[in-house]
């Protein structure tokens, strides 16, 4: 179970007349719960990337705290991050190692031994169907076989917590598709606790059974889809999602533009 509870981060850049305050998360809270996928859902800039490298421990809070399994993570970064797997948008592989050795390799930094990490591998080559993959050089993968390698990088130490920052990022519509049914077994067969973020409403839709929207850095709504539209009074995702959202002004400004064009 991930927690975060009136976490906050504001950046400070510049200095003198350039120095400029971004609040990029104040106080948001949620909850997402083991067995289910949580999605983040929020415009661009809204702050669900900050959130995210919070709980991953790859920034301090000002305020709140990011809890896994209970675990602090400021307090307690590496117990937090054993049971944390970590899937970033810059998936970072080694390009001269195959999909295994770069499986492998994580999993001796997380202090595995090289027969369990082995073994890891196969199995997750088995879960997000790569098994062809595993002895190829990762140096001109796909972006949905990158992906693939990376996400099986991240659960090698079996972690029951997954994040993923904008997964289908660059993926075609076949990789989303596989990435999908990837986070659909990790919940059903493994009961993991998955949160991604997104700005993909159709995504959500499809995938989420708990959304938390995020705007304007901080948490404006949460619940299952069909909760959020009975409370937005919406049939449609985006309608809803865009009630949610965005302010009047915001709103207002994007109608003129369409109107314009
Ligand atoms: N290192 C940083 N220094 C200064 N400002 C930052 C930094 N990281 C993020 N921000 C700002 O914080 C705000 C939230 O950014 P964040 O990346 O968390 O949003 P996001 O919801 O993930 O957006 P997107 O969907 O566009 O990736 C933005 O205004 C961003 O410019």
């Amino acid at each position: 179970m991930i927690e975060v509870a009136g976490l906050s981060k504001t950046f400070v850049t510049g200095s003198g007349r350039q120095r400029k305050v971004v609040p990029a998360v104040r106080a948001v809270s949620w909850k997402a719960a083991d067995g289910a996928i949580t999605g983040l859902l929020g415009p661009n800039g809204a702050g669900k990337t900050t959130t995210l490298r919070m709980v991953a421990a790859l920034l301090s809070p000002d305020a709140g705290q990011a809890r896994v399994d209970g675990l602090e993570v400021a307090r307690e970064p590496q117990a937090a991050l054993a049971r944390l797997g970590v899937l970033s948008d810059a998936r970072g592989l080694y390009p001269r190692l195959t999909a295994r050795e770069n499986i492998v390799y994580h999993g001796r930094l997380q202090g595995m031994r090289v027969a369990d990490a082995v073994a890891r591998a196969e199995h997750l080559a088995r879960v997000l169907d790569m098994a062809p993959l595993l002895d190829r050089r990762t140096e001109g993968f796909s972006q949905g076989e990158r992906m693939k390698t990376a996400l099986a990088r991240a659960l090698v130490h079996n972690p029951p917590n997954i994040i993923l920052d904008e997964p289908t990022n660059g993926l075609d519509v076949l990789a989303t598709r596989a990435l999908r049914e990837a986070l659909r077994r990790l919940r059903n067969e493994e009961g993991k606790c998955i949160v991604f973020s997104t700005h993909i409403m159709q995504e959500v839709e499809r995938l989420c059974d708990h959304v938390v929207v995020i705007a304007r850095g901080t948490t404006v709504a949460q619940g299952t889809v069909p909760e959020l539209l009975a409370r937005t009074g919406q049939s449609d995702f985006e309608e809803a999602f865009v009630s949610l959202a965005f302010d009047d002004a915001e709103r207002a400004a994007a109608a003129g533009g369409e109107g314009a064009r």
